[in-house]
């Protein structure tokens, strides 16, 4: 594996889920796979977990990270090709890149959308731009339409908490004060249906998804009817895809709630976190014997892990 950037097919899913399992239970069994290896850790948007996860799962393989929070420290970036660069942006992609290309062995990027230009996003031009000048591997830290390493570790979750051989997963939109991407949403869906789960996608009317990331989920606008006997319930805002990047609900009773669990007693609630609590989701929730946003967090270091182990060998 070259790029770690998307869901490729089951075989490899398990085989990830598999390997981030065996590093849960023996972090150190691969310790000097990175010896004299350096990754690093691009950061254009914030983060709390994919920085640390992803720092910690390189240090378990022996391997150096080092993290550059370009947005915040670095050079404004020009991403356009034959820009004349006569206004704020400092340095192109192609020279930023190819001296990234040249100090590491592993590039990861984390580049959120614009939310304002679909085509550009949709395509993902900015790590895509990072691929092409940089030469080197790449492991996506959330890309303008997908997050892997979260919806691996989502995968890991569900495994170790399924009770049945194929459960039913419920995503469920979620009301937001911002415009927030689509990249967890389309992932998790994504990876959840390639996985094999009974997905189901519930969200207002003019909230569908990219149906490149949604082919083979039941789409049901009813959200109480979608979490009847769900086995696991992914909360997640997103702004809408095809008014792109509008906020068209702010209907609160999409909160998912104890309440509106009432037809799913076994539930268990996920969330990638960060979460606006009592906004998305309830403090009963979070704070409850349903919530598992914790066990993701955690399996995030054995989901990158997995990838970085993978990529190294
Ligand atoms: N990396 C995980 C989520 C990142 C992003 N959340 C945010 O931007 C939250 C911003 C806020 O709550 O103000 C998202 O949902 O795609
Ligand atoms: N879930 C997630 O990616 O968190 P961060 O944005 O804090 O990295």
């Amino acid at each position: 594996m070259k790029y770690y950037t998307q869901f490729e097919n089951k075989s490899l899913a398990d085989q990830l889920i598999q390997k981030a399992l065996e590093y849960k239970s023996n972090p150190f069994m691969d310790k000097t796979l990175g010896a004299g290896k350096r990754i690093g850790l691009i950061f254009l948007n914030p983060s709390l977990r994919t920085r640390v996860s992803t720092q910690i799962a390189a240090s378990n393989l022996g391997m150096e990270a080092i993290v550059l929070n370009m947005d915040k420290e670095g050079w404004a970036l020009e991403m356009e090709d034959g820009a004349i660069m006569n206004q704020g942006k400092v340095e192109h992609i192609r020279d930023a890149a190819g001296v990234l290309g040249s100090y590491f062995d592993v590039l990861a990027l984390r580049a959120f959308p614009s939310l304002t230009n679909k085509s550009e996003d949709s395509e993902d031009f900015i790590l895509n731009q990072f691929i092409k000048h940089s030469g080197l591997p790449v492991i996506s830290l959330e890309s303008a339409i997908r997050h892997p390493l979260q919806s691996l570790a989502d995968m890991i979750t569900i495994d170790e908490h399924k009770n049945k051989e194929r459960p039913k997963v419920v995503l469920t939109w979620a009301p937001h004060i911002k415009a927030i991407p689509h990249a967890v949403a389309n992932s998790f869906a994504e990876w959840s249906i390639g996985c094999g789960h009974d997905v189901t996608i519930t969200h207002p009317e003019g909230y569908e998804l990219d149906e490149r990331f949604t082919h083979g989920a039941t789409i049901e606008h009813n959200q109480d009817k979608a979490l009847a006997d769900a086995d696991f319930v992914y909360v997640k805002n997103w702004s809408a895809f095809n008014e792109y990047g509008k906020i068209l609900c702010t209907d609160e009773s999409w909160m998912l709630s104890e309440q509106k669990l009432s037809k799913a007693p076994n539930a268990q609630v996920m969330h990638c976190l960060p979460v606006r609590r009592n906004v998305e989701l309830s403090d009963e929730i979070l704070d409850g014997s349903r919530s598992l946003v914790q066990h993701q967090a955690q399996n995030r270091i054995y989901a990158a892990q997995a990838a970085l182990s993978n990529i190294l060998k």
